[in-house]
């Protein structure tokens, strides 16, 4: 896919490193006796926005852990390899779970991911600024809304500045508004170089902000492609058991689900 490629002042810095892509072969993991990953193999490249998407219980977070080298998993990952310094350095992770425990300034939490990636605080100034987070920046993050609380963690996985973003269900709990933004950024930060993967329930967004779509179905990948290659009819019965309008609009393409089968 083409798009216009501008590089922001501040998070474009640290892109001078990245890396041509990540290398995921035959990552396998048993849970309570129960294969809940089974060879499961993909690349993210640099520049991409990988959609990852699949029904409840498919298999999307542990596969995201699993990437990251954070569940102990048989196969190969470019990442769990990585220490942790260095690993927080090539790829920031967004994980499903939102929840915030202290009371700290939303400027200095998000500070904590730039540290942890050994960025400079510029970095936070610009995740903040880019998520429109400015005048939130003295608040408790403790005292902000679901949504707004979802932002924050997004700038701190930002403010990492890393090459890769694997991002789990970013717009979980937004707005329309922020949903779609969140998804523009996302695609943005492809453009500009990065390789971003993110999990989506929004089939409609995937398919119009991601460059790839990654299907899972009980641990394995079902399908992978170019969202007008993968989102057929019988796809979408098959794996997420619903009936859907697909519609090409000026946006791009629009998958409306109009019934549970
Ligand atoms: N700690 C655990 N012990 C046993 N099974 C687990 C554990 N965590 C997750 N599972 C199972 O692993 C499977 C995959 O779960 P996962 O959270 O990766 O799914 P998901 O695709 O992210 O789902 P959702 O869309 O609901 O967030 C599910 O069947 C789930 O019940």
């Amino acid at each position: 896919m083409s798009r216009a490629a501008p590089h922001p002042q501040g998070l474009a810095q640290g892109l001078a490193q990245r890396q041509p892509g990540l290398h995921f072969e035959a990552l396998t993991l048993k849970r309570a006796g129960r294969a809940v990953l089974e060879n499961v193999s993909f690349d993210l490249r640099a520049g991409e926005c990988l959609g990852l998407i699949g029904p409840n219980g498919a298999g999307k977070s542990t596969l995201m852990r699993a990437a990251m080298g954070l569940l102990p998993t048989a196969g190969h990952s470019d990442l769990a390899r990585l220490p942790v310094g260095a690993r927080a350095r090539h790829a920031a992770f967004l994980p499903q779970g939102r929840e915030i425990a202290w009371p700290v300034a939303v400027a200095h939490l998000v500070e904590l991911g730039a540290r942890a990636a050994g960025r400079g605080p510029d970095r936070a100034a610009a995740a903040l600024a880019r998520l429109d987070l400015a005048a939130l920046a003295a608040r408790p993050a403790t005292a902000l809304s679901g949504g707004e609380q979802a932002r924050v963690l997004l700038a701190r996985a930002l403010a990492q500045d890393a090459p890769y973003l694997l991002a789990d269900e970013p717009i979980a709990g937004l707005d329309p508004a922020q949903q779609i933004r969140t998804m523009r950024l996302l695609s943005d930060l492809a453009t500009e170089g990065r390789g971003v993967m993110v999990s989506i329930h929004d089939i409609g967004l995937a398919a119009r902000h991601c460059d790839r779509l990654l299907v899972i179905a009980a641990g394995r990948i079902v399908a992978e492609g170019p969202p007008r290659a993968v989102l057929t009819a019988d796809l979408l019965a098959r794996v997420f058991r619903i009936e859907a309008r697909i519609s090409e609009t000026p946006e791009g393409l629009d998958i409306r689900p109009t019934r549970a089968l």
